[in-house]
């Protein structure tokens, strides 16, 4: 076992009025070649969690174990074990990719470090054409993905990634996820936070759904999607304001983003339900719908709003 978290918990705050409780006795293990996925909407504790892990912050309650050390007794060993992609962009300054990542390579892995492999990095992500590029002139995507080349150019046995794939262009995100894929051959545990439930699901072995602290539940995505397994998803483009639009009654925990809506529903309401949208088609009020059995995205959804869908 790589990470054992053994209700964790840290309050912010003043213990009066203001008391913040970010984690709520957590407790979950990570296995050798695991990769783990952290979900949870902005403020839901994820940051203040992996900030322990890397003994950056001390919990209130609780202890964590990395390869079989507490990171409480032995913080500075905890962030030599693991390697990071922060939340934040990595300012590398008039440093190239090739420069930034392969000093962060000389760095973690002294004279075992093996230089062609920076180049074999950019070519699975398709970055060549940035390699020698100054930093200040990246673009945002070309420094994320400079970001995650940092973290896991000689990674630790443990790498954590936030939200590596934000900014990046849809084909490159797949190769990053096939990177990850293959980090993890060798042993490599890595924890992916993200706010991307459907992206992560392709990815992670386990996950935990995490919502004001808490795990609201932890497993496989199928465990997790059990819990709504039952039902069928719609998913429609908006052509209108949301307000516009009257949800048909047969939904189940409705949700909008941006110009998407979801709902699930039972199987036996899916006739109904193509025929409502179909309808919603010729009024102009969606451009297109779609169906799908549920996903973790719904199960994430059905979770930390509280609604029942099972
Ligand atoms: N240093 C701090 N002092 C006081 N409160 C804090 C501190 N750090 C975090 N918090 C609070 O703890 C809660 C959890 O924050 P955290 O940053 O861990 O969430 P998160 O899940 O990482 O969010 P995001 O997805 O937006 O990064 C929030 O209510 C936040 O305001």
């Amino acid at each position: 076992m790589i990470l054992d978290v053994k209700g964790v918990t840290k309050v912010f705050g003043d213990g009066g009025k203001s008391r913040n409780m970010a984690n709520d006795h957590l407790t979950f293990r990570i296995h050798e070649g695991e990769i783990f996925g952290l979900l949870g909407q902005n403020g839901a504790g994820k940051t203040t969690l992996v900030n322990q892990i890397l003994g950056l912050s001390t919990p209130d309650r609780g202890d964590i174990d990395l390869l079989g050390e507490s990171v409480i007794q032995s913080p500075a060993r905890a962030r030599s074990i693991c390697s990071v992609q922060p939340q934040s962009q990595v300012p590398i300054g008039l440093l190239t990719p090739k420069q930034a990542v392969s000093l962060m390579g000389k760095m973690r892995a002294g004279n075992n470090f093996d230089p062609k492999r920076v180049g074999a990095l950019f070519d699975a992500l398709n970055m060549q054409e940035w390699a020698n590029t100054p930093g200040e002139k990246l673009s945002g995507g070309a420094q994320r993905l400079t970001s995650f080349c940092m973290a896991v150019i000689a990674p630790g046995n443990l790498v954590i990634l936030d939200e590596p794939t934000n900014d990046v262009d849809p084909v490159r995100r797949r190769y990053l996820w096939q990177v990850i894929r293959d980090l993890t051959n060798d042993g490599t545990s890595v924890i992916l936070v993200t706010h991307n439930v459907l992206e992560a699901e392709r990815t992670v072995d386990r996950v935990a759904i995490m919502h004001e602290g808490k795990f609201l539940a932890q497993g496989s995505p199928s465990e997790i999607k059990r819990s709504v397994s039952n039902h069928m998803r719609m998913e429609l483009s908006l052509a209108c304001e949301p307000a516009d639009i009257e949800i048909p009654g047969c939904a189940l925990s409705a949700h909008q983003n941006g110009s998407r809506l979801l709902f699930s529903m039972d199987p036996a309401n899916v006739p109904p339900a193509i025929d409502w949208a179909k309808d919603q088609i010729d009024r102009g009020l969606i451009m297109d719908y779609s169906l799908s059995p549920t996903t973790i995205e719904d199960a994430y959804i059905a979770l930390t709003s509280g609604k029942a869908v099972g």
